[in-house]
């Protein structure tokens, strides 16, 4: 198979879809792999690198759409390179389609096969293509949430774990999964008080067993996330329903009601975000004040720290590139029900439940799309 790696175009996006260890990977395995020139330059993959790996470089993005039978990125395409692509061309890359209807209407209308890593399942349950940069957005997001609390940046000059003598912050976590359990672990390495919450009380068993009592399990109800946000100088936003758009647990009037100069980071803003005042921002512009709470909404926090991200990722994604570009998408997704559940738009039609409900599309299921 000819498989095409684009340069990201996202705002401060520098992760790309393959390392040169994966391109070799696919053509140990008797694929060509196209790279754009310059795709991971600035995060130390050269050109050079990559043609050591056996990948060809090409100019432009607009080739690559052209000719590859597979594209592999990292971020949902963006309108330009929706506009690119073809007709039963694969597209394996993140989606995050619910909240985000041009893009969902853009692939329907292309008539390719669009894979998404965030709905991907593992054989033990779980999302194993998401879970890496959740690792990483969950980490970033104590980062992130302690430098806003500082008073240049809008917060209310807050340092999360004291000092001895004055208290340490309060930073409240929504959502126990692999984002709120790695921002879970930071926030308890910089001593400040953490409580977290879910709807699974089996999650909060584990951690309670894990952290004991350094920590607060809360289970997650209106009630429950009102009471902590509102004593909360740092609330991070980590639930999900996969594929659906986020459920909006944190209202406009408790956020009126906030602490003045606390931060909120809505890591689940890729999927439309859990806090109802959240709006997607930029590496550039990250953050907005509403009612004097700061507001911390980047819809692709792991490109910030683009070198890790790209090997986590691709240490995940690599797999089903290869079962994709070996076996062709019919037969991949037809051996393995885990990769089926990353079909979210097949030829026209909306092949992921969650999105088509949240879109207003009728649902085709992926097995469908099978047969030829
Ligand atoms: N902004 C960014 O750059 C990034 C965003 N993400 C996003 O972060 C979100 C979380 O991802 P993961 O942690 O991997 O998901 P996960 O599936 O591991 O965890 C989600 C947790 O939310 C819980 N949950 C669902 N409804 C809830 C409710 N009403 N109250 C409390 N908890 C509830 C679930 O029980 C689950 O434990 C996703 O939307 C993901 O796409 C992930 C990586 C990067
Ligand atoms: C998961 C996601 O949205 C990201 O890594 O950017
Ligand atoms: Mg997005």
């Amino acid at each position: 198979m000819l498989v095409g790696v684009p340069k990201e175009i996202k705002n401060h996006e520098y992760r790309v879809g393959l390392t040169p260890a994966s391109v070799h990977e696919l053509v140990t395995h008797g694929h060509r792999v196209m790279v754009q020139a310059g795709a991971g330059a600035a995060i130390g993959l050269s050109d050079e690198q990559y043609l050591a790996a056996g990948a060809s470089i090409v100019e432009s993005a607009k080739e690559i759409f052209a000719r590859a039978e597979m594209i592999v990125k990292v971020k949902e395409p963006q309108p330009g390179e929706c506009a690119m692509l073809g007709e039963d061309q694969i597209l394996y890359t993140y989606l995050h389609l619910a909240p985000d209807p041009e893009q969902t209407a853009a692939l329907v209308n292309s008539g390719a096969v669009c894979i998404a890593y965030e709905t991907i399942t593992g054989p033990g349950g779980g999302l194993p293509l998401l879970a890496p940069m959740s690792e990483v957005a969950g980490r970033m997001a104590i980062q992130a949430g302690a430098t806003h609390l500082e008073k240049s940046r809008g917060g209310m000059g807050l340092l999360l774990g004291g000092v001895p003598g004055v208290a340490a912050g309060h930073v409240v976590i929504i959502g126990a999964g692999v984002v709120g359990t790695n921002a879970l672990q930071m926030a308890v390495g910089t001593g400040a008080r953490v409580t977290i919450l879910d709807k699974n009380i089996e999650r909060l068993r584990q951690l309670d067993l894990v952290f004991g009592n350094r920590i607060s399990t809360l289970h997650s109800n209106a009630h429950a996330i009102e009471e902590a946000v509102l004593s909360a100088d740092l609330v991070i936003g980590g639930v999900l329903v996969p594929g659906a758009a986020a459920p909006k647990l944190v209202t406009r009037d408790m956020i009126s009601r906030m602490k003045k100069g606390a931060v909120v980071v809505d890591v689940a803003i890729d999927q439309g975000g859990c806090f109802e005042t959240s709006h997607p921002t930029t590496h550039t512009e990250p953050t907005f004040m509403v009612d004097d709470v700061v507001h911390y909404c980047v819809a692709n926090m792991p490109g910030a720290v683009a070198r890790t991200s790209t090997f986590a990722l691709n240490n995940a994604t690599i797999v089903h590139a290869l079962a994709l570009a070996n076996k062709g998408w019919r037969k991949a997704l037809a051996d393995d029900p885990n990769l089926r559940n990353g079909l979210n738009v097949c030829h026209g039609k909306v092949t992921y439940a969650a999105v088509a409900q949240a879109l207003g599309y009728s649902y085709t299921p992926a097995d469908t799309m099978l047969v030829s």
